[in-house]
């Protein structure tokens, strides 16, 4: 298509022609005659419209903007255009969305830049499947889902569903029972809580091999939504963008295997155990603050911090690369996973091969970095697969979404509570933990032996045959959380690796 400058007519349409289109919530008044022109690059589909009127620019502080999706046929006769598009997506800033009525010089014009508008989005025949969770965050997530994410995707003419959950668990039992293949894609929209229901249910399947490749996503409206940081959506408009773009990225998982419950779970944020699974658990129960629920469990277990007893070894990135998977057929989706009959599997479970499950937690080979329980005893420990694990808190600066290591980060005696706080304040844990106490491996996998927790740092003293009277003295309670994504589970052992490129997510860059 080669459209010259200014040969579109503008013609603003009238409010109610805007609100028939965009549904009766939306209040849109349109000044007349707001650009000046309008050029149309006929190799990119890319718009760019010159804004003269003062007042629009006002309210989007831009010059050049770019009709980012959408178009809808004309509504009043053949030769008008209606698109809408967000404003350039900046951290901070709350998009605007506005629709905009083209009048064309010639009705063929309108087919030939509506199917160039469509060629830029994703345009599937099966329906996209949306969780929504009501009772997430502050919850709003079904006013967030109808009155902006519903709207989008209907002016953008993709098909969806929804679920509103009614109970934890609710999106993975459905995504367990049902055949996830009638849909085009997965998006929760909740907190980190329901897309890791999302992952896992996934992963969990038979036939986890087909069911990984649908794309999956998420849209905040949880309370943290460190999702969304991560995936530049900071802004529902932004997440439900990416879905309209289909712009998405490969993404690691890791496998949580627990072996007490003989349980794997598999999710995509971090493994916490001591500090950090502390306050994220009992953040929990102020969740009607919103986003400040972690900042003040953060501080109250600062000033409270549990020593905690485990034993620890890591597989750290530059150690033995673990023997090739004979899941080589990864990418088979025809494939489904035998009936779980293999008896080296301790888990029985489905998905992907997990290296590090049954190698013994003395196993220097495998596991050279090691942290005993018998030495000093641990207040924090994170696995990050992912930088953010809150939208407003960074815990890893070289963790990557599809990095293929955890950041692991761990800390006992020399914590350093001044500079943890200040840390939370500024919403950063540094790279360099040195002046935290906190030391950092980048690992393909870990093990985590947890005893409990007490309130002083007294140290191991028994040998070997004095163990269980030692752990008597320095264990006060054998509590305690370890928490995957934010989802509490038992104080058992736990086997952790990651999964290089297992999913593919909505993300605002495809880079
Ligand atoms: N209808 C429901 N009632 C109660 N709990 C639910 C319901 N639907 C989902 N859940 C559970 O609620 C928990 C919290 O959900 P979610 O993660 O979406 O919100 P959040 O915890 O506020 O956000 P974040 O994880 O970002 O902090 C999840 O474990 C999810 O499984």
């Amino acid at each position: 298509m080669s459209v010259a400058e200014n040969r579109w007519l503008l013609s603003p349409p009238s409010t109610e022609t805007i609100r028939s289109t965009l549904g009766t919530s939306t209040s849109i008044a349109m000044p007349s005659r707001v650009f000046s022109s309008v050029s149309v690059d006929g190799s990119a589909p890319t718009f760019t419209l010159t804004v003269t009127d003062s007042h629009l620019l006002w309210a989007t502080n831009a010059v050049a903007l770019r009709l980012v999706y959408a178009a809808t046929p004309s509504l009043d006769n053949a030769t008008m255009l209606t698109v809408r598009h967000l404003s350039q997506p900046r951290a901070t800033h709350k998009p605007i969305s506005i629709a905009i009525a083209f009048k064309l010089a010639n009705s063929g014009d309108s087919d030939a830049l509506r199917s160039a508008i469509a060629s830029t989005l994703f345009a599937p025949e099966k329906p996209v499947l949306f969780f929504v969770n009501p009772f997430g965050g502050v919850r709003h997530a079904s006013k967030l889902f109808d009155s902006i994410v519903a709207p989008m995707m209907r002016f953008a003419c993709i098909p969806f569903v929804s679920i509103e959950t009614t109970h934890k668990g609710h999106a993975e039992e459905v995504l367990q029972s049902t055949d996830v293949h009638q849909y085009s894609a997965i998006v929760a929209v909740s907190g980190d809580g329901v897309f890791h229901e999302v992952c896992n249910a996934l992963m969990s399947r038979r036939d986890w091999r087909a069911a990984r490749k649908i794309p999956i996503g998420t849209i905040g409206a949880g309370s943290s939504n460190a999702m969304n940081q991560n995936l530049g959506h900071l802004f529902v408009e932004y997440g439900t963008l990416s879905i309209i773009k289909g712009t998405t990225k490969p993404m690691d998982l890791i496998s949580v295997t627990l072996h007490d419950s003989k349980k794997v779970v598999y999710s995509h944020l971090n493994m916490a155990f001591a500090y950090l699974a502390d306050l994220d658990i009992e953040s929990d129960r102020f969740r009607w603050m919103g986003r400040e629920k972690v900042t003040v469990s953060a501080l109250l277990r600062l000033f409270n911090l549990r020593k905690y007893r485990a034993n620890v070894g890591i597989a750290p990135l530059d150690g033995p690369i673990p023997p090739p998977s004979p899941q080589s057929d990864l990418n088979d989706t025809t494939i489904l996973d035998p009936a779980q009959s293999d008896p080296t599997d301790i888990t029985q479970c489905y998905g992907p091969k997990r290296h590090f499950e049954v190698t013994p937690l003395n196993d220097l080979q495998t596991f050279p970095i090691q942290l005993t329980a018998a030495n000093d005893p641990l207040s924090f420990f994170a696995a990050s697969n992912l930088p953010w694990i809150a939208s407003d808190f960074q815990a890893s600066h070289t963790a990557a979404i599809d990095g293929g290591f955890l950041d692991v980060a761990y800390g006992g005696k020399d914590i350093r509570r001044i500079n943890m706080l200040s840390s939370f304040v500024s919403g950063s844990l540094p790279e360099d933990g040195s002046k935290h106490g906190i030391e950092r491996v980048k690992a393909r996998g870990f093990r985590l032996q947890p005893f409990g927790w007490s309130w002083n740092m007294d140290r191991w003293k028994g040998g070997a045959a004095g163990e269980e009277r030692e752990k008597a003295r320095l264990v006060k309670s054998s509590g305690g959380h370890v928490a995957v994504s934010g989802e509490p589970f038992g104080m058992e052992t736990v086997t952790v690796e990651v999964h290089e490129k297992m999913v593919t997510v909505f993300a605002a860059s495809p880079k």
